[in-house]
């Protein structure tokens, strides 16, 4: 069981997850391990108090106030106190190091992170002795969970499956329920790192795929994966079923309720996750499973916002070799990531990933301008819709009927490298509204789709 920031945002919540878990225990579904996240909005206050630092202000007042308040409220003793005031104090000598340093290297910010999740478990676990479940906190290395050095965005190193495996076979009572740290590691050498934002997710299909187990349980608040961001289209409705490959591709295309590459441990493992409602445990949620299971036309709406569509335009003859390959060379020198793509004999369009930027004299721009001409375009989006392609025909007819209604001009298409994705590029100031017209049209029955009839001309 995995319970992310916003199932653990206070003593109330916390209180309401343990409780949960013990109600699991007590019908016999004990989960081998209880993946958390740092409390809240812990993680995004810790980048905050780096940036701060940076700026000359050591401040970790509202951090404190937070997690001793949580303890005060659940009266955990001082030994839990301490342990808080521990690693509260060591964040506050790290931070004065930022201020005095003048420097915060990608390494150190994976160690400001670090805190909220070695706090957080440490709060769990001490909760759930306290009403009569065993437990115990563990930072993820201790069990195993050992990643390349790729700080910010970490990669679980394969040998941690076999480590993870053998502590829990060996090392941890099945009688107590390991209390994780999500979204972090440590290098082989023991330096923290973290996973990408979110990367909880990730920590919690790793260790169940490691497991063997029945099944990965996410818990979020929401009734699982939605048509459509909740937060933008208010009648979003949850989705019963997606296949791994489906979530994957939503979450790598923008809908932030998983960790992009969270689903690849089960999909490997033959392992459903189920994304569950923490707020709402009797809804069923989402199952996340081999194959897609989804009468419906489109399974899910995303977008990618704010992003930069780059047109590279062959200035070489018509028909000469080694145009595309000099691209793509050019862009994994300069460690670009590409999005969506389409390209004609002359021409490449694609769109960066978010983190990534290209401007005017960018040496990407040098690099290609003997061989082409760059034009890039600020202020697009990317408007993914999850469906099966093999129906690929109703889709567009569909999405172009609301598109030319709503006067939305396509810039860029991208159908086909993937069997679950249609992309469309338009500017994002349209997003909204583009957003609004094809949920309501593909989830609310309220547009008519006329599809051709065979005696009529298509
Ligand atoms: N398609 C979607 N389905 C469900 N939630 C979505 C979707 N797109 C975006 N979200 C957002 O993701 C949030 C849950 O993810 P997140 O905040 O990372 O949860 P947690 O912190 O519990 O892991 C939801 O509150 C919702 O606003
Ligand atoms: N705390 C980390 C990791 C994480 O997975 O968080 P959440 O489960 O709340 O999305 C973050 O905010 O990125």
């Amino acid at each position: 069981m995995k319970f992310g920031g916003s199932s653990l945002a206070d003593a109330e919540r916390i209180e309401h997850v343990a409780q949960l878990i013990k109600s699991q225990i007590a019908i016999g579904n004990r989960p081998a391990a209880v993946i958390c996240s740092a409390m809240g909005k812990t993680t995004n206050n810790l980048l905050n108090a780096g940036d701060f630092a940076l700026e000359g202000r050591v401040n970790v007042d509202a951090l404190r106030t937070l997690h001793h308040t949580t303890i005060k409220e659940f009266d955990l003793g001082q030994h839990v106190a301490d342990d808080i005031t521990e690693l509260l104090n060591e964040l506050e000598n790290m931070l004065n190091g930022v201020k005095l340093l003048q420097e915060l290297s990608p390494r150190s910010l994976d160690m400001l992170v670090s805190f909220g999740e070695r706090m957080s478990i440490r709060i769990m676990a001490a909760r759930l002795n306290q009403i009569g479940v065993p437990a115990e906190a563990y930072d993820s290395w201790t069990i195993g969970m050992i990643t390349t050095s790729e700080f910010g965005d970490a990669r679980v190193l394969p040998s941690s499956m076999e480590k993870i495996k053998n502590t829990f076979s060996n090392k941890i009572d099945p009688n107590t329920v390991a209390i994780v740290t999500g979204f972090i590691g440590h290098t082989e050498s023991g330096k923290i790192t973290t996973l990408g934002r979110g990367g909880s997710d990730l920590t919690a299909t790793t260790i169940g795929a490691a497991c063997s187990l029945d099944e990965i349980q996410v818990w979020k608040d929401v009734d699982g994966i939605m048509s459509c961001d909740p937060r933008m289209v208010r009648s979003a409705v949850p989705i019963s079923r997606v296949s791994f490959e489906e979530a994957a591709e939503l979450a790598y295309f923008g809908a932030k309720v998983l960790h992009p590459i969270a689903m690849m441990p089960a999909m490997e493992a033959q392992i459903p996750v189920r994304v569950k409602n923490s707020y709402n445990p009797s809804h069923p949620g989402t199952v996340i499973n081999k194959d897609r299971d989804n009468e419906n036309l489109v399974t899910a709406i995303t977008c990618k916002r704010d992003i930069q569509l780059i047109d590279i335009t062959s200035t070489r003859m018509l028909g000469a070799y080694g145009f595309l390959s000099k691209v793509f060379n050019t862009f994994e020198k300069h460690k670009l990531s590409v999005d969506v793509l389409a390209s004609s004999e002359v021409s490449v369009s694609l769109t960066l990933d978010k983190k990534s930027s290209v401007y005017k004299g960018h040496p990407l721009c040098d690099d290609l301008g003997d061989i082409a001409n760059i034009d890039v375009k600020e202020g697009k989006a990317i408007i993914t819709l999850i469906t099966d392609i093999k129906r690929s025909s109703e889709v567009l007819a569909t999405v172009f009927k609301v598109f030319m209604e709503k006067g939305i001009e396509v810039e860029m298409l991208s159908q086909g490298a993937s069997k679950v994705n249609i992309s469309f590029i338009v500017s994002d100031s349209l997003v909204e509204s583009a957003i609004h017209s094809l949920h309501m049209c593909f989830f609310e029955e309220q547009c008519e789709i006329t599809m051709p009839t065979n005696d009529k001309e298509v």
